[in-house]
């Protein structure tokens, strides 16, 4: 017998998500289990699915999750009639939409403050936050001009393709399974808009995704020509943007230039922040190229824990708890 919680009982912060059974739900679920400042009010399995007990334990949340497809995510915004019902949506539904704010709060300065103040926070895609991660700081220094062509490669665990990808890979027994699968290749990938909105790019990248036969762990990487950058520009430049950009914050780790003690053996560890909350950001230099990379988690900050992260935020809590 499921408990489903009697909302209205204490005056803990009431937390809602709707998309309970997903990946990204189900991980959210975990990390809040550990905690006992929230109270999680949960939905009858059976029932997860219909609009009026979604509609009242959505208004009945003080923060609520939208773990759920993009179609879904937009019916349950639609549902809330509660002023005080703050949305964290993971889908792609709100990200460039007016009136809803990035869930990045490393972005930019003032992020956090808009955080704390919405009421409506759309979450970054898994791939768009580390490219954004990667270009933001760049554009804001000056050094790549808004109008510069980018092209950017991610290399994906295959959990990021939800429940229907995890169940496809974790079936065995297909061949072609077994190989990295480029996709997105018809260059209008969802995580697209919002990486022009959020970095101030005036084009979209050539971005270029790939799911490999991991479950999860992801790495974005951008290769550039030092011409592309503003004159002058050089890798130590670039890397000490970074480190300005980031300094103080505990979920971004930028790594020391062309960092050969990072690698194994030479490669790169797309798996490395996987169980964290973390973005690692690197420089690898030539005298005439760089090659910007970015490495997360992509059920981490890509997913679920950035939605934690921004509920704390928008708590007042501290940024990591349970993370
Ligand atoms: N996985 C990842 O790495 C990331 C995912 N996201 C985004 O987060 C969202 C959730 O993703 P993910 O958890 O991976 O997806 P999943 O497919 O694993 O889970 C989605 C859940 O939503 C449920 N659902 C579907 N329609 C409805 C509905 N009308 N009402 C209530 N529940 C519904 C599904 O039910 P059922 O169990 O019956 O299928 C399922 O449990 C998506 O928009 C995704 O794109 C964002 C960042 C990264
Ligand atoms: C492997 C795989 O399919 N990954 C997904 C990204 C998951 C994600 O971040 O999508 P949201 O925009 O919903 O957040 C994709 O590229 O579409």
């Amino acid at each position: 017998m499921v408990r489903i919680v009697d909302e209205g009982r204490s005056d803990m912060t009431k937390v809602y998500v709707d998309g309970q059974e997903g990946t990204t739900g189900l991980r959210i679920h975990e990390v809040l289990a550990e905690r006992g400042d929230v109270e999680v009010l949960r939905i009858a399995p059976e029932l997860r699915k219909d609009p009026a007990e979604r509609a009242r334990l959505l208004n009945a949340a003080d923060v609520a999750f939208l773990c759920l497809p993009d179609a879904a995510s937009r019916e349950a915004a639609a549902m809330i009639t509660n002023p005080r019902t703050c949305l964290i949506d993971a889908s792609t539904a709100h990200r460039t939409v007016p009136g809803w704010t990035y869930g990045l709060p490393e972005l930019c300065a003032g992020q956090r403050d808009a955080i704390r103040a919405a009421k409506r926070i759309a979450n970054p895609g898994c791939h768009a936050t580390a490219f954004i991660v990667l270009l933001r700081p760049l554009v804001d220094a000056g050094l790549i001009a808004p109008d510069t062509p980018v092209s950017a490669t991610s290399l994906t665990g295959y959990s990021g393709g939800g429940k229907k990808m995890i169940e496809q890979y974790e079936a065995g027994g297909d061949p072609l399974l077994q190989a990295p699968r480029p996709y997105g290749l018809t260059l209008g990938h969802k995580h697209l808009p919002e990486m022009m909105v959020q970095t101030g790019l005036a084009q979209p990248p050539v971005f270029m995704p790939v799911v490999g036969p991991f479950y999860k762990g992801l790495a974005v990487s951008v290769p550039l020509h030092l011409s592309q950058f503003a004159a002058g520009t050089t890798p130590e430049k670039i890397q000490a943007a970074y480190e300005r950009h980031y300094a103080g914050e505990r979920f971004v780790r930028v790594m020391p230039l062309s960092d050969a003690a990072t690698l194994e053996g030479g490669f790169f560890d797309v798996q490395a922040c996987n169980n964290t909350n973390r973005v690692d950001v690197f420089v690898f230099a030539s005298a005439t190229q760089v090659l910007l990379m970015a490495r997360e988690d992509n059920l981490g900050k890509g997913a679920s824990g950035a939605a934690v992260q921004c509920m704390n935020v928008h708590l007042g809590l501290d940024e990591g708890l349970g993370l």
